[in-house]
């Protein structure tokens, strides 16, 4: 993909990419972020920044050298540092005739239906109005068990919710390697991708006291972005110039993920990524392939076993015999009801479970596949 191609850009900035060698945000990197932002807006290009940068921010404003390894003291820090960190992206912004917007997101902001389209109408209406959303988690209130943990994986979602045609991932590291380059010297640079799964063994974790997660979560936002028929750049903070219309440099160099030619649209990619799933339900191998090869409902004669507890409409993973996840999808009754129906006839349904009328436990239409058919 060319990058005179772009409509709307997704570029997600690490903490590695803005952290100043005497602690706090380098400046420079910001003010270089918004004249970019200028070009590309200025030639047509509609722009989503994801950043990070909170901790780093709020680490410079106390004088902290470590990044604090506790839940409240990183929540605290960032407290401190998502101000300072968007009050620089608003001003160098400005001086380029540009508004921003701070958009904290948390894990449970996308975890329903509603509140995911919610925050698509919002992000949609600032674009629409020429402002640049600035997002980044909402750290001070994530807890553990429900956060992205990362920004890379938020950037791939967040591509996905503005339907993007490219997320740009800036970090710290030229692209992709074969192995870590700043543990092997003999890495060599991947420069296109076409299959994720096929590289996630080159891949490890933070290259910096900072960053978080590394080249692993990197990939993992790779997978869902080309999954969502999203092409992925990976690209060293230092090119970040050459994405600039009027540079006349050649395509960018760093890696590039292809888009998967089967794109998950809409919802499907709400059931796949977003949406939180509480449990299991495992089926035989005949529903498996039922599943996966001729794109059926799940009935109930081929569910095998139940883990976990959910309420009728929540999303559950459709596990196989290997109890690998083949599925996910809107479950139309609950845990105790699908573990009075597993292994029935769809006819015999309603003589177990009250007010429901359907044949099928998932639908085909609220499910998405989660291995290549
Ligand atoms: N196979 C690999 N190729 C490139 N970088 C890798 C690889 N495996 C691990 N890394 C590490 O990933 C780091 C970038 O991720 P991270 O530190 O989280 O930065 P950011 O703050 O930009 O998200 C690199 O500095 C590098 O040390
Ligand atoms: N939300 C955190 C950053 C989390 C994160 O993913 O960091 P990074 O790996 O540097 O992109 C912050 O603003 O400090």
């Amino acid at each position: 993909m060319k990058i005179s191609e772009v409509r709307r850009v997704v570029l997600k900035i690490g903490s590695s990419s803005l952290n100043h060698p005497q602690g706090g945000i380098d400046e420079r990197a910001i003010n270089e972020i918004a004249s970019v932002i200028a070009a590309l807006k200025q030639s047509g290009v509609e722009c989503i920044i994801v950043s990070s940068g909170a901790v780093a921010a709020g680490m410079g404003q106390l004088k902290l050298s470590a990044r604090p390894r506790d839940l409240a003291g990183k929540q605290a820090v960032a407290a401190v540092g998502q101000g300072v960190l968007i009050e620089m992206y608003t001003r160098y912004l400005e001086r380029q005739g540009i508004i921003g917007a701070q958009v904290l997101l948390s894990r449970i902001d996308l975890a329903q239906a509603s509140h995911y389209r919610n925050a698509q109408n919002t992000l949609e209406k600032l674009l629409r109005l020429q402002v640049v959303p600035i997002i980044n988690e909402n750290d001070t209130v994530a807890v553990d068990e429900l956060c992205f943990g990362d920004n890379d994986t938020l950037s791939a979602l967040v591509a996905g919710l503005v339907g993007a045609d490219l997320l740009v991932i800036l970090t710290d590291v030229d692209g992709l390697y074969s192995a870590n380059p700043k543990k092997d010297q003999s890495a060599q640079l991947i420069k296109e991708v076409t299959d994720v799964s096929a590289v996630e063994c080159m891949a490890s974790g933070a290259g910096s006291l900072l960053g978080t997660g590394g080249m692993v979560t990197k990939l993992r936002a790779a997978k869902i972005a080309t999954r969502f028929g999203i092409g992925m750049l990976l690209l060293n903070f230092t090119r970040l110039p050459e994405l600039s219309p009027s540079t006349k440099s050649q395509e960018p160099l760093g890696t590039f993920f292809q888009p998967l030619k089967h794109r998950l649209a809409g919802r499907k990619r709400w059931i796949a990524y977003a949406g939180l799933s509480e449990g299991s339900i495992q089926v035989d191998e005949g529903a498996a392939k039922a599943l996966v090869e001729e794109g059926k409902s799940l009935l109930a004669k081929g569910i095998t076993n139940v883990e976990g507890t959910w309420e009728r409409k929540e999303i559950v993973r459709i596990i196989n015999s290997q109890r690998e996840e083949i599925a996910r999808g809107v479950v139309e009754l609950s845990d105790a009801e699908v573990k009075l129906v597993k292994g029935l006839h769809s006819e015999k349904l309603h003589q177990f479970v009250e007010s429901f009328d359907g044949e099928e436990v998932v639908h085909r239409d609220n499910m998405t596949l989660m291995v290549d058919a």
